[in-house]
């Protein structure tokens, strides 16, 4: 798992301790809060009372809502006070929920807005034990900061061997057959199936899972297609796989086999009209979400033949009512969920989970983030005294404003000899929205939320590069932060051009200050830090 430890880039307010101060102004002298990487006050009575509950009692609280691998519980065990309650309800869900750092789940349990609006602002992570996050609000979860992992190939195996005994055992109407003998019955002519081998499948959604399917199917000595608009033609030609059009691939088709995710692009993309272009007598499999078809065009196309047979693992509502005509239809084979149900994968999935919520409480960026950005491990080391850099250069910058005309445009200015695309300035950004933000107002930021939260308060950052000659050694020379159209508590912050200007650069691992205005300064940017103008 790759992930590096800079704690603040997601931490959330009740792990913060409490450091900033403002104090009285003149124009000319200002004193600075710059501080640590890991501090921020609680601002508000409800992130007060979780940092209350975080000092008396040091471990982080995990809620485990569904079954995980024993060895996924030991893992969280070592770190967290784990709480395992499986089967509840919304409602205590949301009750629970503002109790605990991290909420663990698989695809049983809604993640709605409300379970974070609940949370208070304590949690900081969701693990989905699995792949498919639709179940995860996730546009909640990032507007609450919170940081939300999967584990995305622990189960990828097991999802695809269940997609092909569906489609084997849909074949040869196993499901069915077996039935029958255990009715007592014997009806070797009505369960003749049909034979796999030449017969062409067309795989939609080629990524992990539905490569898995399409080797395995190649196999069974099946022509395989696959429909993906995303997937890489060269992973598909290094399986000898062919990459068609949708409507190509349901044109041909004798057999599809669902592997996308549900999308709001995906929701029902097989409907009428798709089953409409299908071959008449296609067999149909889906292990992927139940969302991703329209499961009432289906019975109709069962209905009139269209579909010969589906095997489905997944479906619109889970469990389906028990008098679901799609589930009771005769020529469909029904498994609840089992895609992922291994022992394998669940013992995979449990440690990859496990691994990936603890490293966030910690605050490192997990590789498996779903809803921040997914940074090398080695990038994030380098970037380290520049991130802490370009938080207390937003800092700095936000507390010499004065005036009620607001801060609304920011430029950043990275100077830097590394060529624009061996630069990853999504983190700086985040860290100086952070500066920005946070003192002015009572929302916390982090790399989660920091994009949104600036956006929603109509914050405007832009971002520009100057390339420097020489050897790219170190990935940044300075950083720069200018705010545009405001007065200054400290006049002299105020450059030629009329914006306040603080410029900074890291040096032997310490963020520096060089700049301000048009002054040529060099103070070193740990704890208080006084500006006052002397004529000399
Ligand atoms: N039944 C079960 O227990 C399990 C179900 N799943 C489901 O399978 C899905 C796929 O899992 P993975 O292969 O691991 O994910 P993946 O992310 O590796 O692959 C998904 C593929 O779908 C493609 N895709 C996206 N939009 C598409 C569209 N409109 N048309 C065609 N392709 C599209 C993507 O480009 C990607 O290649 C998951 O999202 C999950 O919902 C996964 C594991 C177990
Ligand atoms: O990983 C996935 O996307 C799955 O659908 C598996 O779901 P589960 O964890 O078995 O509820």
């Amino acid at each position: 798992m790759a992930a590096t430890s800079i704690s603040n880039l997601l931490s959330t307010p009740s792990l913060k301790k409490s450091s900033f101060s403002s104090s009285s102004s003149s124009s000319l002298s200002w004193r600075i809060s710059l501080p640590s990487a890991f501090t921020a006050v609680p601002r508000n009575t409800r992130r007060a009372e979780s940092f209350v509950v975080m000092a008396m009692d040091a471990k982080p609280t995990v809620l485990v809502a569904e079954k995980l691998g024993q060895a996924g519980l030991e893992l969280l065990k070592d770190f967290a006070n784990v709480d395992c309650s499986y089967n509840l309800s919304q409602e205590e869900l949301c009750t629970k929920i503002s109790l605990c750092d991290a909420l663990i789940v698989r695809s049983g349990t809604k993640v709605s807005r409300e379970v974070f609006e609940s949370s208070g602002g304590r949690l900081k992570v969701v693990g989905r034990a699995g792949v498919g996050i639709d179940n995860v609000d996730l546009s909640a979860a990032t507007e609450h900061g919170c940081l939300v992992v999967n584990a995305p190939t622990a189960n990828t195996v097991a999802a695809a061997e269940h997609g092909i005994a569906l489609l084997t055992a849909m074949a040869r109407n196993i499901a069915q057959a077996d039935a029958s003998v255990k009715a007592g019955k014997w009806l070797r002519n009505k369960y003749v199936g049909v034979s796999l081998v030449g017969k062409t499948l067309a795989v939609m959604g080629f990524g992990k899972v539905g490569s898995e399917v399409a080797r395995r199917a190649k196999g069974l000595g099946m022509h395989v297609i696959a429909h993906d608009p995303y997937a890489p033609a060269d992973r598909a030609r290094a399986i000898g796989v062919e990459l068609v059009s949708f409507d190509e691939a349901l044109k041909t088709a004798d057999f599809i086999s669902l592997h996308m995710p549900l999308t709001p692009a995906t929701s029902k993309v097989l409907n009428d009209e798709a089953f409409a272009k299908m071959k008449k007598g296609v067999r149909i499999v889906n292990v992927a979400r139940g969302g991703v078809i329209d499961e009432e065009a289906l019975v109709r196309a069962l209905n009139t033949g269209i579909v010969a047979q589906a095997a489905l693992d997944v479906f619109t509502v889970e469990p389906p009512s028990q008098d679901s005509p799609l589930v009771q239809h005769e020529n469909v084979t029904a498994t609840p969920h089992l895609g992922a149900s291994t022992m394998e994968a669940q013992e995979g999935v449990a440690i990859e989970i496990a691994e990936a919520v603890v490293g966030a409480l910690k605050g490192e960026l997990a590789a498996t983030a779903v809803n921040a950005p997914m940074v090398p491990a080695e990038v994030l080391s380098e970037l380290a005294p520049y991130v802490v850099l370009a938080e207390k250069l937003g800092r700095l910058a936000v507390q010499l404003v004065a005036g009620g005309s607001g801060v609304k445009s920011v430029k950043v200015t990275y100077a830097s000899a590394r060529a624009p695309d061996d630069l990853d300035t999504r983190l700086l950004r985040a860290m100086i929205t952070k500066g920005l933000i946070e003192p002015i107002s009572s929302v916390f930021v982090n790399l989660v939320n920091a994009d949104f939260t600036a956006k929603q308060r109509g914050l405007r950052i832009t971002e520009e590069r100057i390339l420097l000659d020489g050897s790219p050694e170190n990935p940044l020379e300075f950083v720069q932060v200018q705010i545009a159209n405001v007065e200054s508590k400290f006049a002299s912050a105020i450059s030629e051009s009329g914006e306040i200007k603080v410029v900074g650069m890291v040096k032997d691992g310490i963020p520096h200050l060089t700049k301000v205005g048009s002054f040529e300064v060099d103070v070193s940017m740990e704890g208080s830090l006084i500006l006052c103008r002397q004529v000399d």
